[in-house]
């Protein structure tokens, strides 16, 4: 079984902390999904495990051996970059195969690897076209197969900057799918967004400036996101209210602008310290609010509900929503399935039911996740 130990890892360029403290361990099951925004580490950290850059301090621990100090050359590990490594001049077959001719392999051995990482990611049609002829798709899939023939333990890839379109990006993150599952190695998938990975990912980390702010399932990141930041990162956009709290003898009481609960005692140790009439910040994904006409398919006795007004439908980042308001001055966004329902009229009143365990609750100032 292979591991990957990440140790404490610090990367300074000048004053410029690029990777603060990151510490992580993953097995070959693991395919990690390395999420966070422009500038926040990601690439830093990919060159350090594949050797191309040194960290300050720390250690990164492959299948038990520490090899920091080794070069990229003599670590079992494969880094796809946005930049390649691959030449455009040369043919598709060629440029898998350089890797397999500087270890001297025979004629027919590199044949045949190379015709098998071809027909795998379906590049065998184009195997003689030189890659100066070939879409961004193609050649990302090409830069998969030269790290497919590399006989690695650890397996990086860092998605390219270059805007791939929905269908090229699916078929990509297949072929990184299909060199994860036939290597059985540790994969770690490097992206600016994390929505279209996530589908791959056994584990995901949120890493912002520099420092690793979360790792864990998918599912675990989605429902108890660690903070307000990754709770914004993976839902955009996420409602956020600010909301007084209340202690009274039966619980908590939660007070936003058109919305309002109760948090059990089981809160106290929590909300305590937060004093008897605080504030915290709630944040609400649009798909945990359900509409009337969805009721009867759901349990809404436990829910909260609340009454809303139809502002307008919208399409944000590729799905359809539905903009409400709430209270005085309140506007909340609600995932739509059916932008067809004869309710969806502007001004029209609608019920709306929050299930209290889909609300997260952050602490104001350390914006840290509360939790009972
Ligand atoms: N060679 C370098 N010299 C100086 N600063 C660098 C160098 N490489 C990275 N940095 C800095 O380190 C920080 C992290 O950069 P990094 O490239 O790892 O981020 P990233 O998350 O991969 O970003 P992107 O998604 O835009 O590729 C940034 O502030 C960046 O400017």
């Amino acid at each position: 079984m292979n591991t990957l130990d990440v140790k404490d890892v610090v990367k300074y360029f000048g004053e410029t902390i690029a990777l603060n403290h990151a510490s992580f361990t993953l097995t070959n099951d693991d395919f990690l999904v390395l999420a966070g925004p422009s500038n926040s580490g990601k690439t830093t950290l990919l060159r350090l495990l594949s050797g191309l850059e040194q960290p300050e301090s720390g250690q990164i621990i492959l299948n038990g051996v520490n090899i920091t100090p080794d070069s990229p050359a003599t670590r079992k590990v494969a880094l796809v970059t946005q930049k390649y490594g691959l030449a455009a001049q040369m043919s598709v077959y060629d440029n898998i195969a350089q890797t397999l001719r500087f270890r001297r392999l025979s004629k027919k051995n590199i044949y045949q690897q190379v015709q098998s990482a071809l027909e795998l990611l379906e590049l065998q049609h184009i195997q003689k076209t030189p890659l100066r002829h070939l879409s961004g798709g193609e050649i990302q899939r090409v830069a998969i197969g030269k790290a497919m023939v590399k006989d690695a333990d650890l397996y990086l890839f860092d998605e390219p900057i270059i805007q791939l379109d929905p269908h090229t990006r699916h078929r990509v993150h297949q072929a990184i799918q299909m060199v994860h599952r036939l290597k059985l190695a540790i994969s770690i998938y490097a992206t600016q967004n994390p929505t279209a990975a996530l589908t791959i990912a056994t584990r995901l980390a949120i890493i912002h400036q520099g420092q690793i702010q979360q790792i864990g399932t998918p599912h675990e990141l989605l429902h108890r996101p660690a903070n307000l930041f990754i709770a914004h990162y993976l839902n955009q956009p996420l409602n956020q209210l600010t909301a007084s709290l209340q202690a009274t003898e039966t619980g908590y009481v939660v007070q936003a602008d058109g919305l309002s609960f109760t948090l059990s005692t089981a809160w106290h140790m929590t909300l305590a310290p937060l004093h008897k009439h605080a504030i915290v910040t709630l944040g609400i994904r649009p798909n945990a609010i359900h509409f009337a006409w969805a009721f009867s398919s759901i349990d809404v006795s436990t829910y909260i509900q609340l009454q809303a007004h139809v502002l307008r439908i919208e399409l944000l980042m590729g799905k359809w929503t539905l903009q409400l308001s709430i209270g005085q001055q309140t506007t909340l966004v609600a995932e739509l399935k059916d932008i067809n329902h004869p309710s969806l009229l502007p001004g029209k009143s609608l019920n709306l039911a929050i299930n209290p365990d889909d609300i997260y609750l952050f602490h104001p100032i350390t914006e840290t996740l509360l939790q009972p």
